[in-house]
């Protein structure tokens, strides 16, 4: 036990590459993308800190070069979950007993590593598996899963200091018990960040986890866990489980010894994962906690005082870094007639300056989408706004699925505020724009307010004060992350901690001490100096 109140640091976020042309870091990054390309490497699960290969294989290829292969991944079914079970409830052992100052060194040094000497390999892994240019996979690969691994660990700290009151007389005390049994992590393909966050912050609490990557995001994650390895992680505390979701998800809730869901992807996913969880209720030891974070229909709306040019580059970089495949993305707009004309001149002109293409050729601006499902479903998108009478296709409408999943950003203008674009999520580079009457501004709010069962991301644009105050005012449920006078994604862990409501999730903020409280489970100790010796209670004596 610790024999001292152990302090950390503030963390400071941290700062990213560049990549510059000449510089060294951009050298050194496109070195690791041509040595990571001349293999195939054989991804296996990781159980118990040991390779498991299942022999049933999937090869996973680059989406903006699907002829190339990267890997063979083993998928794990009934048997490896099982297996993976096991080691981590005997990890959990010695693990839930590991005080917190030592178990959160692991993660720090991690951090260490992939700012330090993985630093290229995350990015590189990144930007192949997941078809990210180095500034997508940098922000987020680098810069946003080393906060995770920093700040959580003094997010930590200060939920340990968080004790009660004391009168005279007594100690009362809290103790933050990991959960009684083992956490399942189940993550996207779209952040890296995210694979490596949903897995470490229960660990860190001292949950044992195990960590089901999305399929299209294996590559980079299965790197992550050797980064964890040469941190120190020991053996069966996170196990490394890919597969298809049902093989590994039904076994899973199937155990006595879940204790928690710490999941991040679609609405549709976390339904069915919700349910089965309830449908499996008498099944577990204890009641498990279920974080979910899911879908996204983010907006930009705009008052007649808006700064076009500002409103222009939000729009641009909101709607298509990274393809429009971030839960974040802008993906419908509200413009006031007056100040449309402007706006639509001037970004449908930047709009087609942007490069799509490889993502090694570092003029480019977007990649391709992830996989032959999602480019049959974004397109699908789109030629439905082409057929449709109250749609037009201002810019893009075109692809490209023959070397790799190439859709050019695409802006769609409706007269009808409730087309099926402005509803439904497309996690593709689809902006779709409705055009309201200035003197429908109230109205448009509320339109915007109730068009979509999401709240995950919203942004508004003003220079007029009072308008800004009713839209914040207006929007206060639309959104779990609000931007004012900005675009509506990349939320900075320890700045915007980052989560939706309503159908966008349970709101458990990662990357904030929300979060962790849902991995700890407390117990409250009353330590009495002197027991009373009598039961009765002074008003019962004599008069
Ligand atoms: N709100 C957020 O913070 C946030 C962040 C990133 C992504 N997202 C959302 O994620 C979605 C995109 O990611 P995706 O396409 O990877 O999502 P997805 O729902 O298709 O998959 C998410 C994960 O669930 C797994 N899965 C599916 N069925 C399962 C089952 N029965 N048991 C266990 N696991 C199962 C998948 O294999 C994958 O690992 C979008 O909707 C996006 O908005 C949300
Ligand atoms: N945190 C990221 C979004 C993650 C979801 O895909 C952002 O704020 O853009």
């Amino acid at each position: 036990m610790p024999n001292a109140y152990f302090k950390i640091q503030e963390p400071k976020n941290e700062p990213y590459n560049s990549f510059e042309p000449g510089s060294p870091e951009k050298k050194e990054l496109k070195k690791k993308l041509k040595e990571l390309q001349e293999e195939v490497i054989e991804i296996p699960a990781i159980i118990g800190g040991k390779e498991v290969k299942s022999g049933d294989t999937i090869d996973i290829s680059m989406p903006h070069n699907h002829e190339h292969k990267l890997a063979t991944v083993h998928r794990c079914g009934e048997n490896e979950v099982n297996m993976a079970i096991e080691a981590a409830m005997e990890a959990r052992k010695e693990w839930a007993e590991m005080p917190w100052e030592e178990r959160i060194s692991i993660f720090q040094k991690a951090a260490d590593l992939i700012t330090g000497p993985w630093r290229h390999t995350m990015n590189a892994t990144t930007m192949l598996g997941q078809s990210k240019t180095p500034h997508q996979s940098e922000i987020e690969a680098v810069g946003e899963l080393a906060d995770f691994l920093r700040f959580n660990p003094w997010y930590l700290s200060q939920i340990m200091s968080d004790q009660p009151h004391s009168p005279n007389g007594m100690w009362n005390r809290v103790e933050y018990r990991p959960l009684e049994g083992f956490v399942f992590a189940v993550t996207p393909f779209n952040f890296t960040a995210i694979g490596g966050n949903l897995p470490t912050a229960p660990a860190m609490c001292g949950n044992v986890v195990l960590w089901k990557p999305s399929s299209d995001s294996i590559y980079s994650n299965y790197f992550f866990m050797k980064v964890l390895k040469e941190a120190g992680m020991p053996d069966g505390v996170i196990n490394f489980v890919p597969g298809k979701g049902r093989s590994v998800g039904d076994p899973v809730f199937a155990s006595h010894h879940f204790s928690g869901l710490h999941f991040t992807g679609s609405v549709g996913t976390f339904n069915n994962l919700w349910k089965t969880i309830g449908d499996n209720i008498d099944t577990y030891k204890t009641y498990p906690r279920v974080v979910g974070e899911t879908g996204g229909k983010d907006f930009i709306f705009a008052h007649n005082s808006a700064d076009v040019d500002a409103m222009v580059v939000a729009a641009l970089r909101g709607a298509y870094e990274y393809q429009g495949q971030k839960c974040s993305a802008a993906s419908r707009m509200y413009i006031p007639e007056s100040i449309w004309d402007d706006f639509r001149d001037k970004f449908v002109d930047e709009v087609n300056k942007i490069k799509v293409g490889d993502v090694e050729d570092f003029t480019t601006f977007m990649g391709a989408v992830i996989s032959q499902k999602a480019f049959d479903d974004i397109t699908g998108y789109i030629d439905y706004a082409k057929e449709a009478d109250d749609a037009e296709i201002i810019a893009g409408g075109t692809y490209d699925d023959s070397k790799g999943y190439f859709i050019d950003p695409t802006v769609i203008v409706t007269s009808n505020p409730k087309f099926k674009t402005m509803e439904e999520e497309i996690f593709g580079p689809v902006l779709t724009i409705y055009v309201y009457k200035d003197e429908d501004f109230d109205k448009t709010i509320e339109l915007c307010d109730d068009t979509s069962p999401y709240a995950l991301t919203g942004a508004i644009f003003a220079q007029d004060r009072y308008a800004l105050k009713k839209m914040s005012k207006a929007f206060r449920q639309s959104a779990g992350n609000f931007y004012i006078n900005d675009k509506p994604t990349a939320a900075i862990v320890n700045q915007q901690p980052f989560g939706g409501a309503r159908k966008s999730g349970t709101n458990d903020k990662a990357g904030s001490k929300v979060n962790l409280l849902r991995w700890l489970s407390m117990r409250s100790m009353k330590e009495t100096r002197v027991p009373p010796k009598d039961w009765r209670y002074p008003y019962m004596g004599e008069e």
